[in-house]
């Protein structure tokens, strides 16, 4: 069975929920966060490192892969699952957010996205059915529809009219996916309009996807209005299906998400403020680099169980960071992978035992965003 949702524990204060996803490469626990592999790599740990921390499902980039080195390569080697030796789940991202974030853009027309490659400036095309082909060539087990990501802010007119033609594609993706054993998901849009939120969310939902992504948020609107958004969307979306909140996030925005009923969340922020010395802790983020802690021989985290603070002092991943030393980029991403991943399974065993919203509230208290 493909991303069928079963066990939905459903609590009656909240709408959190402890669910289990079946794919071809196994079952996975909700919440889950999924670390980001964009270019078939979590960037400095390895899937030994990553099976050993907790990791899951992680999700890579069919826009980076279509571009380099190749979709039909990684399809002559296996798979991404073989290329990449790792057997858990993946997820792959259709390119709808990164041709609109990453590529000059050229053109967009009803057809698809004309764009440049960040990579060679190389003219590139990419729609609906060059997307989900390309997808069904690297084999991961949860593909997501092309959609167009609206920039924020955005007019509502132009909001409205992109919205109305990511539902024209996500059909469109829907026809081009023919691989069974592979989970196609549809991206809710509709910008900052709780109306075409509203409408993006009913439209998908009677073209009938195994799971849905909820796109365009975490684009640099604030906080509040980013829950409203999640307030207006989610209850729209079944209850026995995947909600899959894309880009997100922060600890404080993954707790606030749960309650909304968000099961998915990626987020690149964890890899990538530890490749610049910066830890993620329960009490907010810890700049290891900073010289107050030169004599710190305590770790990042007396309480994590992650390689890092098992064995290692701010001191010595200060010195390397400092150093320009490979292995303090490793030690800092270790850890960052391993609190969120850790922080999902807290958040888990809380809906479980039917304290989320106390765990919420305890997070909240100390947690400094
Ligand atoms: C960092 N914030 C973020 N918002 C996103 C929104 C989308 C996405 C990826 C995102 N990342 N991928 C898509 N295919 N569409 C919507
Ligand atoms: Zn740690």
């Amino acid at each position: 069975v493909l991303a069928a949702y079963e066990e939905a524990v459903k609590c009656g204060y909240s709408g959190a929920r402890a669910g289990r996803l079946h794919t071809p490469h196994g079952v996975f626990d909700t919440p889950m966060f999924m670390p980001v592999g964009t270019q078939a790599t979590v960037k400095a740990v390895s899937p030994r490192e990553l099976k050993e921390m907790g990791a899951q499902i992680i999700l890579s980039n069919t826009y980076h892969l279509y571009l380099r080195p190749g979709t039909e390569l990684v399809a002559e080697a296996g798979g991404l699952h073989r290329f990449m030796d790792w057997d858990g789940g993946i997820l792959t991202d259709s390119g709808g957010f990164q041709v609109f974030s990453l590529g000059p853009l050229r053109k967009i027309t009803e057809e698809g996205a004309a764009f440049r490659s960040h990579i060679d400036g190389s003219t590139q095309f990419l729609s609906p059915e060059i997307a989900i082909k390309a997808q069904m060539n690297l084999g991961a087990d949860i593909i997501m529809a092309f959609d167009e990501c609206i920039p924020y802010p955005a007019e509502y007119q132009y909001a409205k009219l992109s919205t109305e033609r990511t539902t024209r594609w996500a059909e469109r993706s829907q026809k081009a996916h023919t691989r069974s054993g592979q989970a196609l998901f549809a991206i809710v849009q509709g910008g900052m309009y709780q109306d075409l939120r509203r409408v993006s969310a009913n439209d998908l939902v009677s073209l009938d996807f195994p799971g849905y992504g909820i796109g365009g948020l975490s684009v640099g609107e604030p906080k509040p209005v980013m829950y409203e958004m999640l307030e207006q969307t989610v209850p729209l979306l079944p209850e026995n299906k995947p909600r899959y909140l894309m880009g997100v996030g922060t600890p404080d925005c993954l707790v606030e998400a749960v309650r909304y009923g968000i099961d998915m969340f990626d987020c690149v922020f964890p890899t990538r403020v530890a490749r610049n010395g910066t830890a993620m802790t329960k009490s907010g983020r810890l700049v290891v680099k900073n010289a107050a802690y030169a004599k710190d021989f305590l770790p990042i985290d007396e309480n994590c169980g992650c390689y890092a603070c098992q064995n290692f002092s701010r001191a010595y991943i200060r010195h390397l960071l400092k150093a320009d030393e490979i292995f303090g980029l490793r030690l800092t991403t270790i850890h960052n992978l391993y609190f969120l991943l850790d922080f999902t399974k807290k958040m888990r065993q809380a809906i479980l035992e039917d304290r989320f919203l106390s765990f919420r509230e305890e997070f909240l208290a100390q947690y400094c965003k």
